[in-house]
């Protein structure tokens, strides 16, 4: 075994340089060569003969820990930024422009005012003159002298009085003689409209000095917001109030909430750094929110507890907004006038609550939205349509399964494929679709496995590839408003979801997105396997618990993350995660009516039409509508050709009858082999809940056997429910 110590470095080192000396010049100073050993190594004098002692292993001095401390900008946010900037600069432009233009108006309103004051003015000035004149503000300290019998300073103040009245009383001689000289020559030489003028002159500084003292002649053109400042006692007091047990006891023990930086202003409102005690988590007060309006006072839409990016869980940023987050004033969408996009680009498409753009990223995902009715679902969907149909090369298909023709906007105008309605025929026009989607997604991934790593290093599609016209990867958007019609329906149900699970979880790398929104947030209405696989989740007001997880994921209540706190009045407010991984954030989506979201797809067909790539619906050709599978009925076709004394039928005999019944739709069935044809039938069955077992049958040839066969009991179960579905539908 070899040992190997820093120890024996050091003896080794030693011995190295001992026989390099002795080498050298025959002399060994075994002090000397012990004291020039490493510095590393301690030297200990311990009055040993055979010299110090030396301990090994002395660790190096650890370096100086350099503080991790956080520098503050020497530049506010708002001085960087050109949009910030630009912001601050229209608004005092704003308030500078709205001041003159509010005082302009009313001239007219001002001189009238100061004409009916300036009798009073003269009135004034007549006074103030005369009593210049007399020196009356010598008279109380003359009468002061007389009452106190002073004589020496009685007469010293009455021979100053004489002497200035003397001089006073020539002065204004003077003055008015000069005067109405001046006067007169001004009559006769000067033009009506200088003397209108001047008399307007003399009027109006006549109407100055009548001024009453508790009117101000103009009043104020802008009243300043009233939120008031935000101070570290109120959020110390509302942070109290809110009944959190690790706040309440840390108080009582003397230590409590702290803030790391001074409260300031941060966009339209305050921004309080706060630390919380020991053990509390920001998410104990996110989930608090309403409590904590009423602990400051405020509106619940203006009151906003973060949690610090990066730093530990009790480290809150609490930014409270001048005003209501729904109600305050968005910038103009940068897209609502011009504009085309790339998808593979992060867009902005709402504001926080400071009135920053948010940007989503639609490309790679696949999104749900979920919502009460009436709060801005639908039109969140249509807004994340509009953006994709500012995309040239994206094909999107849109359904609105509604009905009212919210998505027709966009969907006459530039989609591949579009439907408003659920009656059977807008259905089987949907499922039609969906399965060519399918068979999409398909040829993508074969095509992205085809591809050389240097030209598709990540496996997905890319920009440049969604490009390449012979490769089709163009981006596919499918957006579904209440798609809860979808996956309850009685027929294709099953086929629906089994599809668009599929999309969901494949479809983001292969360029195809599914965007899917619901009032009814539950496992029928979205199906776990598409709402955990999302990637994209917006969540508007929701009613309870459940609804907001199921839209923001699992435990997201639990964390504080509650579309439950937004009000009936927070319309287009939403909890948004936009990423793998990304945190969640309020935003304010953008709200574009109909009329805006007609010309914004008007800009997306004529980007079509110009690249010529405005196809299907919107473009009215041979591929206005999917190629719809003859409209046929499995269940009842299957119930056709078993009779009710074959309770049970090999899968294969199965196919070859119905290809017999309907060569046109189970023709290609009958091509299969043995074992595929048994798969068919099982696959197809699926959606419906029906699996097929080992069944007993004889060949032509009379021989028993046990193959995989069809049940059809089961069948005539599935057939009861989906009549009994339909008929409470
Ligand atoms: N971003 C927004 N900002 C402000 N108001 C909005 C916003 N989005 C929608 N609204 C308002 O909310 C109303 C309801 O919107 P929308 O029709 O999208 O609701 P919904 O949730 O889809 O309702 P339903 O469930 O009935 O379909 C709209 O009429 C619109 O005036």
């Amino acid at each position: 075994m070899n040992h190997h110590t820093p120890g024996d470095d050091a003896e080794n080192e030693l011995f190295a340089r001992l026989a390099a000396e002795m080498a050298e010049d025959g002399v060994v100073d075994l002090a000397k060569a012990r004291a020039e050993r490493r510095p590393t190594t301690a030297v200990l004098d311990d009055g040993d003969e055979d010299g110090p002692s030396v301990y090994v292993d002395q660790p190096a001095p650890a370096p100086l820990p350099v503080p991790e401390d956080t520098r503050r900008p020497i530049l506010p946010a708002w001085l960087l930024s050109k949009a910030e900037l630009r912001t601050q600069l229209a608004y005092v432009a704003g308030q500078m422009g709205h001041t003159v233009a509010y005082h302009a108006i009313r001239t007219p309103l001002y001189a009238s005012r100061l004409a009916v004051r300036s009798p009073r003015g003269a009135a004034r000035v007549m006074n103030f003159l005369g009593r210049w004149t007399s020196d009356a503000e010598g008279q109380p300290l003359r009468a002061a002298a007389a009452r106190r019998e002073d004589a020496e300073l009685y007469l010293k103040l009455s021979r100053q009085r004489d002497g200035r009245v003397r001089l006073r009383t020539l002065i204004s001689l003077l003055a008015s003689v000069f005067g109405l000289a001046a006067a007169i020559v001004l009559l006769v030489m000067t033009s009506t409209a200088t003397l209108l003028a001047l008399a307007a002159a003399v009027v109006l500084a006549l109407g100055v000095a009548g001024a009453p003292a508790d009117e101000p002649l103009i009043g104020r053109a802008v009243v300043k917001a009233k939120a008031p400042k935000l101070t570290s006692d109120m959020v110390v007091r509302a942070l109290e109030s809110l009944g959190i047990g690790g706040i309440t006891s840390a108080k009582t023990k003397g230590s409590s909430i702290t803030f790391p930086a001074p409260i300031m202003r941060d966009g339209p409102g305050w921004r309080a750094d706060v630390e919380l005690p020991h053990g509390v988590t920001v998410a104990d007060v996110m989930g608090r929110r309403g409590q904590l309006a009423s602990g400051l006072r405020r509106p619940v839409g203006t009151v906003w507890p973060e949690q610090k990016a990066g730093d530990h869980p009790g480290r809150m940023i609490l930014w409270v907004g001048d005003q209501d987050m729904a109600k305050a004033k968005q910038p103009a969408w940068p897209l609502a006038r011009k504009g085309t996009v790339d998808l593979f680009d992060p867009i902005a498409f709402a504001t926080d609550q400071r009135g920053n753009w948010v940007n989503v990223t639609l490309m790679f995902i696949a999104g749900i939205i979920g919502a009460v009715p009436r709060m801005g679902k639908t039109f969140l969907l249509r807004l994340l349509m509009l953006i994709a149909a500012l995309d040239p090369r994206a094909e999107l298909h849109t359904y609105d399964l509604k009905g009212t023709g919210d998505l027709d906007p966009v969907g006459e105008k530039v989609s591949h494929r579009h439907r408003a309605g659920d009656d059977d025929e807008d259905i089987e026009y949907a499922i039609a679709d969906m399965r060519e989607l399918r068979a999409e997604l398909r040829r993508r991934t074969k095509v992205i496995r085809s591809l050389p790593r240097d030209v598709c290093p990540e496996s997905k599609v890319t920009s440049k590839l969604a490009d390449n016209k012979a490769l089709r990867l163009h981006p596919i958007v499918v957006g579904v408003d209440e798609c809860q019609v979808w996956f309850e329906h009685p027929k294709y149900g099953g086929e629906f979801e089994e599809i668009c699970t599929d999309l969901v979880k494949r479809g983001p790398a292969t360029g195809i997105v599914l965007l899917l929104a619901t009032q009814r947030p539950d496992a029928k209405s979205l199906p776990t396997g598409i709402s955990a696989n999302a990637i994209l989740r917006l969540c508007l007001k929701v009613m309870g618990q459940v609804e907001n997880d199921m839209v923001l994921g699992t435990s997201a209540y639990k964390q504080g993350i509650r579309a439950t706190t937004f009000t009936r009045d927070d319309k287009g407010l939403a909890y948004f995660i936009g990423g793998e991984g990304a945190d969640a954030q309020i935003v304010r989506s953008v709200f574009v009516d109909a009329p805006n979201a007609e010309a914004i797809a008007q800009r997306g067909r004529e980007a079509r039409e110009q690249a010529g790539l405005l196809t299907g619906h919107a473009g009215g050709g041979q591929d206005a509508a999917p190629a719809t599978a003859p409209a046929y009925d499995l269940l009842a076709d299957l119930l056709a050709v078993m009779g009710p004394d074959e309770p049970k039928l090999w899968s294969e005999t199965i196919v070859a009858r119905l290809a017999e019944l309907r060569p046109d739709a189970y023709g290609p069935w009958a091509g299969l082999e043995g074992r595929a044809k048994a798969d068919q039938i099982a696959t197809a069955l699926k959606p419906y809940g029906i699996t097929t077992g080992q069944v007993w049958g004889t060949t032509d040839a009379g021989k028993g056997a046990n193959r995989r066969g069809v049940d059809r009991t089961e069948i005539l179960k599935a057939v009861t429910e989906r009549d009994k579905k339909r008929d409470a539908g």
